[in-house]
């Protein structure tokens, strides 16, 4: 967990630009809507900066970012880092050779796949997305760089809501080694 998301100034900016939106898509979910933060350039830049300054010079040549909003952070953050971007998409949208792994989510079950070729072993990966709620997803995308045998994986996550280490998805087993880092929304 990182001791600078109660420390840097910049953090409580980000939360005051993540909106919450009660029983949507359905009753009972409370979603962290961060398109109000990419309506504000400067906590944008604050978001992408965090993950650079902590990421920057850690030998990581790959950052995987999740359909859909790990779109949006993980490019700038990649190349500010000096990394190659690699899609991890929803099925039937990539049109080469694939990986895919399934997974449960807060309201559904949905497939990952990734681009045979896209990471080499022995690569450094950071995986790149806005949220963890069950951490079904996050899970499915440390599977999919697992198994082609990337060295170390870590977690960004630019909103979230607690961190929910479930059983179902072994997250604790699959990222023991990950490094995570998040910001709630307020
Ligand atoms: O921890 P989990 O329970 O797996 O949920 C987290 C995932 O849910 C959201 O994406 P969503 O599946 O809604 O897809 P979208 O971004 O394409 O709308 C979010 O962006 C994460 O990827
Ligand atoms: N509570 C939530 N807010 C935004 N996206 C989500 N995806 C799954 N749960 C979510």
């Amino acid at each position: 967990m990182s001791a600078y998301r109660d420390k840097d100034p910049r953090i409580h900016g980000i939360q005051s630009k993540i909106r919450v939106v009660p029983n949507f898509p359905k009753p009972g979910i409370m979603f962290q809507d961060i398109t109000t933060l990419l309506l504000d350039p400067k906590a944008f830049k604050d978001t992408v900066d965090l993950f650079v300054e902590r990421y920057k010079g850690k030998n990581i040549s790959v950052v995987a970012g999740i359909e859909a909003r790990g779109f949006i952070f993980g490019p700038p953050i990649a190349l500010e880092i000096g990394a190659k971007f690699v899609p991890l998409r929803k099925p039937k949208k990539l049109p080469g050779r694939v990986i895919s792994e399934e997974y449960e989510l807060e309201y559904g079950r949905d497939c990952l796949e990734m681009h045979l070729g896209a990471v080499e072993p022995g690569e450094q990966a950071l995986v790149v997305d806005d949220l963890i709620a069950t951490g079904g997803t996050l899970c499915a995308a440390m599977k999919l760089l697992g198994s082609r045998t990337v060295e170390r994986q870590a977690i960004i996550c630019t909103s979230g809501v607690p961190l929910i280490l479930d059983q179902r998805h072994s997250l604790l087993e699959t990222v023991h080694h990950v490094n995570e880092m998040y910001i709630r929304a307020p």
